[in-house]
């Protein structure tokens, strides 16, 4: 029989129950019981509404505490030894303890590192191999949710993360050793995780190694081979998921593997169907990601029919149809935004919809087209409604973007000139001292945006507290002694968020919210049409900032690579015209901050690296258009004006030479957890403009001590002349409270003070 299944469901909930509910456990607000019986109740409504729609087979496993990675390690028992003595299960305590660090942090309880799940904004906890690790079935999770499952009487499917993608995304911690090696060791117990699910009397088992779509070295190719020979004959049947791209140069090895079935992502790598039909086994299942999972647009059915008809002439049965991967970075229900014009709406499909159009899909093939008659109508009516829209083109956008010169991509004259100008003008100390922009959100400035949006306070009284909100940072910042002050952002609910909600082009939703980290989540908005902006975005914020201190207050904006990244973009042309519309709307907001007498402005790029694409053939191409749109939002200014960008979250080394080209006059970067490392490279490319290394982790509650930050500056005095640095911590402070954020900017500004007694720093400027 055809299929209709799901990778994966949102976890978080469609008002964000997973949210509150794990915030009020963490501050002691709730027991561990009253947490438990939430997450519960939520699975089965989300199990209970994937049924109700249709779907053939439902997905368990896809729910978690945190994140899905961090629920694997447990799984397979790898909590690293400073979590205390191995639990024969792991409780949920030593879990958060992992992700969030233990008590008043330190070295004892670190948290793991945090990092991207491939190219999306969704972040997992890295997985930490020690050299003699220990593999065993840890956590009874997984299974007591399948038998949670059954016993509401829906028919499963357990989703695993496969085994070499776990030890592809983990890190070798201590002495160093190819974690490859931990293969051996691993795959009995993977074999015995099998065997528990086969012994719950499940038929199918979903295992997501979404690595087959990178460009892998020689020997994990092999190991595939090797770990998928071992666990085939466990008298259940294996989906191997892929997604996130095409398998290009794995084609023929995934499907090969003695697994029952494969599943292929159609709507991020259409290009690999011909390919995967010609090398798949005769008796095994494809299942077609036809759905789009990353993104937001209501699915073509036509289009995705004549794509699926095909399928099932030649597959017959072995035919399923799915999301292209799981649903976890969709919006849950379309259902949920009343405020949304009937005609955006008619364009858009969240989780719940997505799911449906899935379950008529499958109708079709099972039944026929004319089963789905009325579906395939309204679709149909959607894509051409669409494409005829008047709100989508914008005649003075187009004729700007065909006025784009290589003029606009430079500034007048190259960094060493314009660092004389500017050390001329800022007059900044060595070492200058500054943040990355936001200061605490707190629940009370939320409380104050919320009563705005409800209309029960005015605009003028909302403008005031803020105001209120940026004079109590930049008197803290004064006082902490710092150099460059931000004005901390109080009146952002996102950094992207806030842009959409002022530029044309963009809708955004009341409860369209995904998961980024742990109960962190965010609204992303939709681009729909060409981008424009209508009126200054941040310049009475920031002006006001400035007229409150002699000190000098940096602009603050959100890149145009990073609003295109953390936002559902249009798919009817490519993302490189969309950026250069968001970087042309920037342009104009740096010109007019500089206009206002603000003489340093930051250009945030954090999703830089996340929109890099997974493969390396399409780096280049990448890579080149989104250096341009930096450069176009960012050159239109004058020698004195100093252009910072900020990242974080990423891995830099490799993509070294694009970040030197984007020529900005200083980068502040994550570095503390790295280390050396990244400055390593940044020492190998001889990176010429300035440098302000994270000198402590943002988003750990341990505090940083003046001798380590000094340490760390004198160390990265070897890499990059002293004259070049700058101290900051490692992102932005909004998820901090007052007291933690006091204590660790006081220290490092006392760092910066002890560095400038030394010679080398006496020596500069
Ligand atoms: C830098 N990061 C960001 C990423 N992506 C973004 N789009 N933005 C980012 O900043 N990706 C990488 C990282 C991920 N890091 C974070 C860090 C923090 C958050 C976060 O705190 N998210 C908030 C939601 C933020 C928001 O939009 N707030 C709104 C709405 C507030 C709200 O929830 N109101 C509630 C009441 C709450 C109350 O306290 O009273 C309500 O209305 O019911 C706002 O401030 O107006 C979160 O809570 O998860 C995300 C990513
Ligand atoms: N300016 C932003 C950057 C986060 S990556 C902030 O400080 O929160
Ligand atoms: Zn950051």
């Amino acid at each position: 029989m055809i299929l209709a299944h799901n990778l994966g469901f949102p976890r978080i909930g469609s008002h964000r129950e997973l949210k509150w509910a794990l915030e009020s456990y963490w501050k002691g607000r709730w027991n561990q019981e009253k947490l438990t019986q939430t997450a519960k109740e939520l699975r089965a409504l989300h199990w209970q509404r994937q049924h109700e729609a249709g779907l053939d087979l439902i997905p368990v496993g896809d729910f978690s505490w945190y994140d899905h990675v961090l629920d694997m390690s447990t799984l397979l028992g790898v909590v690293p030894p400073r979590f205390g003595e191995p639990q024969d299960e792991v409780d949920v305590d030593t879990y958060f303890a992992m992700a969030r660090g233990q008590g008043s942090g330190g070295e004892g309880g670190a948290a793991c590192e945090m990092t991207k799940w491939f190219n999306t904004n969704y972040h997992y906890i890295v997985p930490e191999f020690q050299p003699q690790q220990d593999f065993r079935l840890a956590s009874n999770a997984l299974f007591n949710q399948v038998a949670e499952a059954q016993a509401l009487g829906f028919s499963v499917k357990p989703v695993l993360l496969g085994p070499l993608s776990f030890l592809w995304l983990g890190k070798v911690k201590g002495e160093a050793f190819d974690k490859l090696s931990l293969l051996e060791s691993l795959l009995p117990v993977y074999g015995q995780l099998l065997h528990r699910l086969q012994t719950q009397g499940v038929e199918w088992v979903q295992i997501d190694e979404p690595i087959l779509v990178l460009d892998l070295p020689a020997d994990w190719k092999a190991a595939f081979e090797k770990a998928y020979s071992g666990l085939a004959n466990r008298g259940l049947k294996c989906l191997l998921t892929t997604y996130f791209g095409a398998l290009g140069d794995n084609t023929h090895l995934a499907c090969h593997l003695p697994v029952e079935g494969l599943h292929i992502d159609l709507a991020s790598g259409p290009e690999q169907l011909t390919k995967v039909l010609d090398e798949l086994p005769p008796y095994k299942v494809l299942s077609a990601g036809v759905v789009d999972g990353r993104n937001i647009w209501r699915n073509d059915l036509e289009a995705s029919l004549g794509l699926l008809e095909p399928l099932r002439e030649r597959l017959g049965e072995r035919l399923w149809v799915a999301p292209s991967c799981s649903l976890l970075h969709s919006p849950m229900d379309l259902a949920l935004e009343p405020a949304l014009d009937e005609e955006l709406k008619s364009w858009l499909a969240f989780a719940v919809q997505k799911i449906e159009e899935v379950v008529t899909l499958k109708q079709a093939l099972v039944e026929g087209r004319n089963s789905v008659a009325g579906a395939l109508e309204v679709s149909a009516a959607a894509q051409s409604g669409r494409r005829q829209s008047d709100r989508i083109y914008r005649p003075e956008v187009r004729s700007r973007m065909a006025k784009v010169n290589p003029e606009m991509a430079r500034r007048r004259h190259d960094y060493s000139i314009r660092a004389q100008v500017q050390r001329e003008q800022l007059k900044l100390p060595p070492y200058p001292t500054t943040t990355i922009g936001s200061f605490p959100q707190t629940s009370s400035i939320r409380k104050i945006r919320r009563d705005f949006k409800a209309g029960r306070i005015s605009e003028q009284e909302y403008r005031l507290q803020m105001e209120a909100e940026i004079a109590r940072a930049i008197e803290a910042q004064e006082n902490y002694g710092l150099d460059v002050l931000v004005h901390g952002e109080a009146e952002r609910n996102d950094m992207v968020e806030y842009f959409g909600e002022q530029l044309e082009g963009f809708a955004f939703t009341h409860n369209g919210w995904v998961q980024s980290y742990g109960s962190r989540c965010v609204k992303p908005p939709i681009i729909y049409g060409d981008v424009t902006r209508r009126q200054p975005m941040t310049v009475a914020w920031i002006r006001y900032a400035q007229s409150l201190t002699s000190r000098r207050v940096k602009g603050m904006l959100t890149g145009p690579v990073t609003l295109l990244q953390w936002s559902f973009v249009r798919d009817d042309q490519p993302y490189s015209d969309t950026c250069l519309q968001l970087a042309l709307a920037l342009r104009d907001e740096v010109q007019d901050l500089e206009q206002a007498g603000i003489k340093i402005i930051q250009v945030d790029e954090p999703a830089f690296r996340e929109g890099l694409p997974l493969r390396r053939t399409e780096w280049e191409h990448y890579l080149d258009w989104a250096v341009r749109c930096f450069r176009v939002a960012s050159t239109g200014v004058g020698d004195g004006t100093q252009i910072h960008t900020h990242m974080c979250y990423s891995e830099f080394n490799d993509i070294i030479h694009a970040i030197a080209a984007l020529d900005a006059d200083v980068i502040t970067i994550e570095t503390s957890r790295s280390g050396g490392e990244l400055l390593e490279a940044f020492a190998a490319f001889e990176y010429p403009n300035e440098v302000g290394p994270g000198v402590y982790d943002i988003h750990s509650p341990a505090l940083p001590n003046v001798n380590q930050i000094v340490g760390l500056i004198k160390k990265a005095a070897e890499y990059v002349p002293a004259e070049r640095l700058w101290i900051n911590p490692d992102c932005g402070l909004k998820t901090r409270d007052w007291p933690e954020v006091e204590a660790a900017l006081c220290t490092l500004v006392a760092a910066a003070q002890e560095l400038r007694t030394d010679e080398v720093g006496l020596a500069r400027r």
